[in-house]
């Protein structure tokens, strides 16, 4: 069945999974499927912003000071330093987004997930996209040509620790392996438009 509109079930949807499994792909297709119907949550953050990239739509740039003042005050749902710099999803964001009549997306790393999942007054669907196999998922990172060797082995480390988390049971709503794209594509938008489930 062809999905449209607005799904019922309006609540994120956080999408994670093991970096080169096609996260962005899947949920890029959402996108392109749905205009205006979804939309990747806008981070926070204290870097600076690249060439091309513009406030509060790559992301919402702000200062070390502004970034530890909003999490004291317990408005993000997740946050994460990566070096030098503070990334975080913050609560405000998400619920602006939302009140636009947006289904919200989170693509994050399961530390991050596990901090969601924690997160006070906060409902979201879980999604977890898996490789076919281990080998695959390297092809496919290697095939992206996006990354350094090092880069590579760092993502396949991380990778593991994810797959591990995964098979706790209960931890994800759906898990999506994505061995056909189109297939996979499916199982995401069935998942996604599938009616608000009764408690
Ligand atoms: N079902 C599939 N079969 C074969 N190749 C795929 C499939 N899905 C995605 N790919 C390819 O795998 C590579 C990684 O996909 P993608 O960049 O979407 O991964 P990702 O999970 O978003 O990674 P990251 O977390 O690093 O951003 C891309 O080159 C993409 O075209």
């Amino acid at each position: 069945m062809a999905h449209t509109g607005v799904p019922s079930d309006t609540r994120p949807i956080v999408i994670s999974g093991p970096s080169g499994v096609g996260k962005g792909t899947l949920y890029g297709l959402l996108f392109q499927r749905h205009p205006d119907v979804f939309t990747l949550s806008v981070s926070h953050t204290t870097r600076q912003p690249r060439q091309g990239e513009y406030d509060g739509v790559h992301y919402n740039f702000v200062t070390k000071e502004q970034f530890l003042a909003l999490k004291a005050a317990d408005g993000f749902v997740e946050s994460a330093q990566f070096g030098d710099n503070f990334y975080g999803t913050s609560k405000a964001t998400i619920a602006e987004q939302t009140s636009k009549n947006k289904v919200v997306v989170l693509d994050i790393e399961v530390e991050g997930v596990k901090q969601v999942k924690a997160a006070t007054g906060f409902e979201a669907r879980y999604v977890f996209i898996a490789p076919p196999s281990e080998e695959e998922l390297e092809k496919r990172l290697r095939g992206r040509g996006t990354e350094s060797e090092e880069s590579v082995q760092k993502r396949l480390r991380q990778a593991k620790v994810e797959l591990e988390q995964a098979k706790v049971e209960g931890f994800h709503d759906k898990i999506i392996v994505n061995n056909d794209l189109e297939a996979a594509y499916k199982e995401l938008e069935d998942y996604v438009y599938a009616p608000v489930q009764a408690n």
